[in-house]
């Protein structure tokens, strides 16, 4: 058995055991936050037609050659052309048409004089300067040309792809499709946070902590009836959601107790078994294996543990499956703001929490690192990784974070 090995080799096992999901085909409105699995091009040209980006006056730049400030030249309104409203006049030598910003310029013109340029009447409009053809003209296809590839598989469909997917009139586009994350704690301990507390017993906050994570990871979280420590109830409950959820994520269980049954039942149900503990804390006892395409990650039941390691390892994960290239969170430099001064045998992940201020970033480490304690991971949005051994940091001192929340900003 894979025991005790070293972060990257744990991440790295995963990763290479998935694979995008396959494309589904979604409606445009519902793809926000898909990645593309489909090269978009463009069947048309946008501007589909050549069209005046102002209010003004279409003529011919010809007509304008004598034109001063104390000597205009006049020309004779013949006609009115709106957005989505062409003209259908074409333009001859000292004529102009009244046109409005988006309408197809009128065949013959070549210019478009804006309104605070001239000075007109309803009949009439004096010209005071001479203007080169093509002036004030968006040309067809100068935005996006027929054939042109707009956007690019493997990128994220945002509010800004959304628009470019409309403008080129896909109402249907291919997507890779989102994980289904079954989430299933386990413990005697745990009651629903609706129900009333016993003795002994604590709520179950994990399962939120975890499905909120898959939901800002880009997977959908299933959150299952949390179980007790019983290896038959367990390894049910995993072989039902395996035959559904794309990854099935435990927490709790995972450890040397007398009722840690999940490495057990991930045993029993796999046809591969990854790995059972990885050279970090918190989180240590994070165990994997595959049962078919599908990957089960039992997690550290302590809270903080299970936020750390889902962020670590599950996270890249669900990007991978999402069908995003880049699945490693953004690392950036920063400055130390509190005093670090534990040094450790072990690896460490420590919850940090990072700001951007003037051009630089800085980071604030909080009080506690205990894997049980939850009250630190407030605000939390990014980790500090110190190899084993390193340390102290003092305030002041430059440091690496991953930030969890970057996505976005990855080169
Ligand atoms: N003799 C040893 N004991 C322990 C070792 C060890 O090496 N030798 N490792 C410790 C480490 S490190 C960790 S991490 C924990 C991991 O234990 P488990 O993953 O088996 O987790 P549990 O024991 O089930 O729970 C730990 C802790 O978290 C609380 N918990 C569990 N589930 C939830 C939940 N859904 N919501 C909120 N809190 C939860 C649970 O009540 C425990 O307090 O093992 C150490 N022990
Ligand atoms: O590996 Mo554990 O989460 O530190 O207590």
């Amino acid at each position: 058995m894979n025991k005790d090995i070293e972060i990257k080799s744990a991440l790295e096992m995963l990763i290479t055991e998935v694979e995008p999901l396959s494309p589904v085909s979604l409606n445009l409105m519902d793809t926000l936050g898909y990645v593309l699995a489909e090269d978009i091009f463009s069947p048309l040209n946008i501007p589909p037609f050549d069209r005046s980006p102002l209010d003004g006056f279409a003529i011919r730049a010809c007509d304008t050659v004598k034109a001063t400030k104390d000597e205009p030249v006049t020309f004779k309104i013949i006609d009115f052309a709106a957005a989505g409203k062409p003209s259908k006049m074409v333009l001859g030598p000292y004529q102009a048409i009244r046109i409005m910003t988006g309408a197809k310029i009128p065949n013959g013109a070549d210019l478009v004089v804006p309104f605070e340029e001239t000075e007109f009447t309803e009949e009439w409009v004096k010209v005071f300067k001479t203007y080169n053809s093509n002036s004030n003209i968006s040309f067809m296809g100068e935005d996006i040309k027929e054939g042109q590839k707009v956007l690019t598989k493997g990128e994220v469909i945002n509010p800004p792809e959304i628009g470019i997917l409309a403008s080129v009139g896909k109402n249907k586009v291919l997507v890779y499709d989102r994980p289904k994350i079954a989430i299933l704690t386990t413990g005697d301990e745990l009651v629903d946070i609706d129900k009333p507390l016993e003795e002994g017993k604590i709520l179950n906050s994990n399962s939120y902590t975890i499905a909120a994570l898959v939901k800002r990871s880009g997977g959908v979280p299933y959150i299952l009836p949390h179980c007790p420590d019983n290896l038959e109830k367990i390894t049910n409950e995993i072989t039902s959601a395996l035959q559904w959820a794309d990854i099935l994520i435990t927490t709790g269980g995972v450890s040397v107790g007398d009722k840690d049954y999940v490495m057990e039942s991930f045993k029993k149900v796999c046809d591969k078994f990854l790995f059972w503990k990885v050279k970090m804390k918190p989180g240590t006892p994070l165990t994997a294996a595959k049962y078919r395409n599908k990957l089960m990650i039992g997690l550290s039941g302590n809270p903080a543990a299970a936020f750390i390691t889902f962020e670590i390892f599950v996270k890249p994960v669900i990007k991978k499956l999402r069908g995003l290239e880049k699945v490693y969170p953004l690392q950036v430099e920063s400055t130390l703001l509190s005093n670090f001064t534990k040094v450790r045998k072990q690896n460490r992940y420590v919850r940090a929490i990072t700001y951007y201020d003037g051009g630089k970033f800085y980071t604030k480490l909080p009080d506690s690192h205990s894997s049980g304690v939850i009250s630190s991971l407030a605000k939390v949005n990014s980790l500090l990784f110190i190899p084993a051994g390193m340390g102290p940091f003092t305030k002041g001192q430059k440091i690496t974070v991953e930030l969890l929340e970057s996505e976005d900003l990855l080169p």
